[in-house]
């Protein structure tokens, strides 16, 4: 046996070596399932010797994609992932999209639109067939249009289907949708995964040769795939039939989205031979929590009975957290963060605080940054969704497909040049009469009538858009990005406002050059444009490429699937707001399941917490504690002040000062979790200092550039006029500049 494979249990390792025919593993949390899967790619690359190339595994995050290429290279070596076949469903159809889209009449250079985008376009729709957003809400026809196409239900369909008159409504918004977003030769996020089931349906030969090529499918969190994903898994598979699923049908979570959990109780209908695996101890937590989760998911009546047995010992009782509001909620666990910190050694990473509304997050928010402790936050507002970042990226995105007039309209007056609403108009029935795109009217404003003012502005405004577009050809969306800061003088722009929101925005622009450089260095082949748009466009909120490091984790309980924490405060543990939607017993069976997943995140300690009081839609409102909480064993839950909960009396004061935790067990990440990873230190500069003793620069001195950004002064070389210095700039890498031309400010 190779030696990687006793790290496994029987089960697991039996699950791992049956790599021929469909196979399931159908188990609880933290029983090993991702494990599972990663081993089983290192098997079949190092023991089955398959080529990386013809192995496919989808994952629910691009975060946990990258989790588990970093552990195969863990088990096998450096490198021996590269070449797999390892993303999203999202991630991995916009990829091979961009090989073959041109057979079902779009162009290769298609833009991605993410919910924002698609919510325009559709109000853009709607405004164009005289429906007002206040008798038919955009959000409702967004979302009928996304399950629609989640479940494959294209606008024929839907309009045979529609039942009423606002159905019907929506499905000629969702027709106009359609046609508009084929015309912007654009996709939604939807499409990612419709488009390749028409591909494959128009073209077989296209799926003949994917089906080949991916002899070995893999999926995870397979209890969360919805229709189209499911129906894109089994057509890939059809032929070789190695498909391997994992999930857990107590963590379906997305229904919500379209998920369905049948796909995985219906297995084995579409395959009769299917091996079906069931493991049953748990790794991740103490007896304590899986007790609670236990309890818990015990009381849905639509489940699969599982077995799941703690590997780990008893472990600390869970902590109740009791606060009159919740300000006063989230004091309590940054006093607890600080002194199981101080009393463990454990660092901040080890904490993760969930939440059920991504709207709790502000408060918590807060009072971490008033106490220091450093954080990051999952979801909310998204990087990609602040306005300067999409600004930028609909610069991108045009240069890259022109016929994208979505991102025209978002740009043609940013910085702004004097083209408002009625030049927009005018310049709109241009395109119209002559039947060309907007980009193509802006192109030929010259012959538009237009006053030669506004011809001069859309003729500079195509004049940046074409160098940039040769640059694209060239180099890398770094430099693409650069010279548009560069030509627009976007940064100085915001610079000058020196309000705390334009320096805001001023950062977040940099953050994102400084994003499309490390692309560059991480992906030397592949760091065009294109590439990188693709990547941030699926870039999902709780997937922010950001470097690892010590930070407490902000997230909802849907971001937290799949991971797992030391330390796991669940917050906000009141009716009506966890569980959110309980009117219906499924809406009902669905909140637990989420408390279910929420609970087995952790693996050392758990705290609940709840409000007396909570501000909510503006107002503050009376909050009765969670039934949920009544659904643990009260033997296995504490007060603050350490006494159990079986024999409290029901209404427990709120101590001041947060209870000193007592539990024993290294909190210290261990290796291989989510939490685990260590931030490296770069080195500081070591280069000696030179001869430059009257330069204002020397060796360490931190510098600003106009468009490289902050950086620190490697070498200095020569004097005078003729004085070069080298600078670590930390957005754009090294760069050796003439002290005369750089304009650098010392700060
Ligand atoms: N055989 C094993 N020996 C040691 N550790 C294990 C073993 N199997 C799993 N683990 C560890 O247990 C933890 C949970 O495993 P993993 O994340 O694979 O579970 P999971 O079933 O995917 O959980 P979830 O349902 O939450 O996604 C991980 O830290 C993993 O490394
Ligand atoms: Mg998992």
């Amino acid at each position: 046996m190779t030696d990687f494979l006793r790290e496994l249990n029987d089960v697991q390792r039996e699950a791992v070596l049956a790599t021929e025919g469909p196979v399931m593993v159908l188990a609880g949390a933290g029983s090993g399932k991702t494990r599972v899967i990663t081993f089983r790619i290192a098997h079949l690359i190092r023991n089955v010797r398959v080529s990386p190339q013809n192995i496919l595994a989808l994952t629910f995050t691009n975060k946990a994609a990258g989790e588990m290429r970093h552990r195969i290279d863990g088990i096998l070596e450096p490198g021996s992932s590269s070449g797999l076949w390892i993303g999203t469903f999202h991630s991995v159809f916009a990829r091979l999209l961009r090989s073959y889209i041109h057979l079902i009449g779009y162009d290769r250079n298609f833009s991605i639109f993410d919910a924002d985008d698609s919510k325009s376009l559709i109000k853009q729709c709607m405004k164009e067939l005289n429906l007002s957003p206040e008798s038919l809400p955009v959000n409702l026809v967004h979302s009928a249009i996304s399950k629609s196409k989640n479940n494959f239900i294209l606008p024929p369909e839907f309009h045979r289907k529609a039942i009423d008159d606002q159905y019907q409504k929506i499905a000629l918004v969702y027709e106009r949708y359609v046609q508009r977003l084929r015309e912007n030769n654009a996709l939604d996020f939807d499409d990612l995964l419709i488009k390749p089931i028409e591909l494959f349906t128009e073209h077989p030969p296209v799926l003949e040769q994917l089906q080949e090529y991916f002899r070995y499918l893999l999926i995870d969190e397979y209890q969360d795939t919805n229709r189209v994903q499911y129906l894109v898994a089994k057509m890939i598979a059809a032929k070789h039939r190695n498909i391997f699923v994992v999930g857990d049908d107590a963590q379906s979570i997305y229904s919500w989205r379209g998920a369905d959990i049948s796909n995985m109780l219906n297995f084995n209908d579409d395959y009769g031979d299917a091996q079906v695996f069931k493991l049953v101890d748990n790794y991740r937590s103490t007896k304590t929590i899986l007790q609670a989760a236990n309890n818990v998911i015990s009381r849905n009546q639509r489940q699969i009975k599982k077995e799941l047995v703690a590997n780990a010992g008893t472990g600390e009782p869970i902590t109740l957290i009791e606060a009159y509001n919740e300000r006063r909620e989230a004091e309590k666990v940054g006093e607890y963060i600080k002194s199981i910190r101080m009393s463990k050694g454990a660092e901040y990473r080890a904490f993760a605080i969930f939440y059920r509304t991504n709207a709790q997050s502000r408060v918590i928010e807060d009072v971490m940054r008033q106490n220091r402790i450093p954080y990051k936050i999952f979801g909310s507002v998204s990087f990609y969704k602040r306005k300067e970042i999409k600004d930028a990226v609909a610069y991108m995105r045009l240069v890259l497909n022109d016929r994208d007039s979505e991102s025209l309209l978002r740009v043609i007056n940013f910085p702004p040049r004097k083209i408002g609403e009625v030049s927009i108009g005018k310049l709109k029935e241009f395109a119209e009469e002559q039947n060309i795109s907007l980009y193509e009217a802006v192109r030929r404003a010259g012959e538009g009538g237009f006053q030669s003012r506004l011809v001069n502005a859309l003729e500079q405004f195509a004049s940046l858009i074409e160098a940039m577009r040769q640059q694209a050809e060239a180099g890398t969306a770094y430099d693409v990005l650069s010279m548009l800061y560069d030509t627009t003088g976007l940064l100085s722009l915001l610079k000058e406002e020196n309000t705390p929101e334009s320096l805001a925005r001023h950062e977040n622009l940099q953050e994102l050059l400084s994003m499309t450089r490390d692309f560059a260095d991480h992906n030397p082949s592949s760091a065009s444009l294109g590439d990188f748009l693709s990547t941030i466009s699926l870039a999902s909120d709780y997937d922010e490429t950001q470097e690892s490091d010590n930070y407490v984790s902000l997230m909802t309980v849907h971001a937290a699937k799949g991971l797992e924490f030391p330390v796991v405060f669940v917050t906000g543990m009141e009716e009506k707001l966890f569980p959110l939607n309980s009117y219906e017993p499924s809406e009902m069976e669905e909140e637990r399941r989420l408390f279910y997943v929420a609970i087995t995140r952790a693996r050392e300690k758990l705290f609940l917490s709840w409000a007396q009081s909570r501000y909510m839609y503006g107002q503050p409102q009376m909050c009765l504690r969670s039934t949920f909480i009544n659904e643990i064993d009260p033997d296995i839950v504490v007060t603050e002040g350490g006494r159990k909960l079986s024999e409290s009396p029901k209404k427990v004061a709120a101590t001041a000062m947060a209870g000193r935790p007592v539990f024993g067990s290294s909190l210290r990440p261990q290796p291989g979790s989510p939490s685990a990873k260590v931030p490296t230190v770069k080195p500081a500069g070591s280069a000696a200092p030179t001869g430059a003793a009257k330069s204002a620069y020397r060796v360490g001195t931190k510098v600003q550039h106009a468009i490289f950004g902050p950086g620190v002064v490697l070498e200095v070389q020569g004097s005078g006029a003729k004085q070069k210095v080298k600078i670590n700039f930390r957005t754009a890498g090294e760069k050796t500049l003439m002290v005369q031309y750089a304009n650098l400010k010392v700060v």
